[in-house]
């Protein structure tokens, strides 16, 4: 059963880069055809819904022009993504259509997670796909996105899509069998972990990089993905792509690879995209009652709590919320513009009339650290 009580499960399942392709850069037909019968299975079986979050356009459009990885400039990995990407829908398009499947592409960069409009209009596509039976197939639209805005790795990307899909778990299928205490390459005596309550920072101290030149990120951003999906409510697993019925013992909860639980106390779908999604525009420093206020009280930030503004936004942008320290305690949408709030500061220091309850941000449009990692 769904945690919202839709009564069938929705899985997002990224598959990396290192298992789409072959040793000599192509693509790694079988076993995706291996993923997509499991899948196809699966969702009949079960009437479990699937997202795929699929890498490999890099790497696929790579072995199709012959090119090496090594001596390429940023334009030309842009490029090779722009030809891998066709190819590998294309496979997937094939393949899932054997068991009577379509699919549907959708391309993403940071940017439209971090516009709140931009991610609630893919998440209604992402429904709307399911709704109809329809596979959806998510990659970075690596052709738009340059190096500075960049996810980089596929599994933030997982991570945030399982935030949209509003996903109950998700597989991190990799080439290796799960999270061990060192990277097994560099230490042959490392052991792996089969559950992970809690993301300490010794969990995150013992993920190192990406295992080969296919991968990009390794077991750190499978780790950060980690945090945010859990915090939110999502089970995370990651498992390695070639064991045997992989997702049907992942998701019958079997002990394949490494489990992190998710948060008995997960934050708000909203509240998640404001902690993860965007950067924030400026900032709002307040005073110490509003901080004790905003922090135990469960209180929405007033006027009279505000002291300084930073930086420039219109209304509705994300802000940082700090304290008289300048220490950041949280995020929140501000309802009105950095000018706004600038002028009606000028008047409150001049000791003139401003509406005291004017809502700065409001409770619901506000993320505080302390709940966001409590649970
Ligand atoms: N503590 C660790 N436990 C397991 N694997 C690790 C660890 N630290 C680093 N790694 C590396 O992470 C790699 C998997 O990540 P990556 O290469 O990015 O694959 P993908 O393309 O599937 O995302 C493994 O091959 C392994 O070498
Ligand atoms: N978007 C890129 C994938 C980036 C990447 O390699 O990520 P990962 O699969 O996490 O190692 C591509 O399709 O080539």
């Amino acid at each position: 059963m769904s945690r919202d009580g839709r009564g069938r499960r929705r899985v997002v399942v990224k598959i990396g880069s290192s298992s789409l392709t072959e040793a000599d850069g192509s693509l790694a037909l079988s076993r995706m055809r291996q993923m997509v019968s499991e899948v196809a299975r699966l969702g009949r079986e079960t009437g479990c819904q699937f997202v795929l979050v699929s890498s490999g356009a890099i790497a696929a459009g790579l072995g199709r022009l012959g090119w090496q990885r090594a001596h390429i400039s940023m334009p030309e990995k842009q490029a090779a993504a722009a030809v891998g990407q066709v190819l590998l829908m294309e496979h997937y398009e094939r393949l899932f259509a054997e068991h009577g499947i379509a699919v549907g592409q959708i391309l993403m960069t940071r940017a439209d997670v971090e516009d709140r409009k931009r991610f609630v209009n893919i998440r209604n596509t992402v429904m709307a796909l399911l709704q109809r039976g329809v596979m959806p197939i998510i990659n970075e639209n690596d052709t738009v996105a340059v190096e500075e805005i960049r996810f980089g790795d596929n599994d933030t990307l997982a991570a945030l899509v399982a935030l949209v899909a509003e996903a109950d778990t998700l597989v991190l299928l990799t080439d290796i069998d799960g999270l061990y205490t060192a990277n097994p390459r560099q230490d042959p005596t490392a052991t792996r972990i089969a559950e992970v309550e809690v993301i300490t920072d010794e969990i995150e101290r013992i993920a190192g990089g990406a295992g080969s030149s296919a991968g990009t990120g390794g077991m750190r951003t499978k780790i950060a993905a980690a945090k945010i999906a859990t915090q939110s409510g999502v089970e995370v697993v990651i498992a390695h792509r070639d064991e045997p019925r992989v997702l049907e013992r992942v998701l019958g909860g079997e002990p394949v690879g490494t489990r992190f639980l998710a948060s008995r106390e997960p934050v708000s779908l909203r509240k998640s995209w404001l902690l993860h999604a965007p950067k924030p525009e400026g900032t709002l420093q307040v005073d110490h009652g509003a901080m004790r206020a905003l922090i135990a009280g469960g209180k929405s930030l007033l006027l009279p709590g505000l002291v300084q503004v930073h930086g420039e936004f219109q209304e509705g942008a994300v802000v940082e919320l700090v304290g008289p320290t300048g220490a950041a305690f949280g995020k929140g949408i501000s309802n009105f513009s950095s000018r706004d709030l600038a002028e009606w500061l000028a008047k409150k220091r001049a000791g003139e009339d401003v509406h005291a309850l004017h809502e700065v941000v409001h409770r619901n449009d506000m993320v505080i650290w302390t709940e966001a990692t409590a649970g």
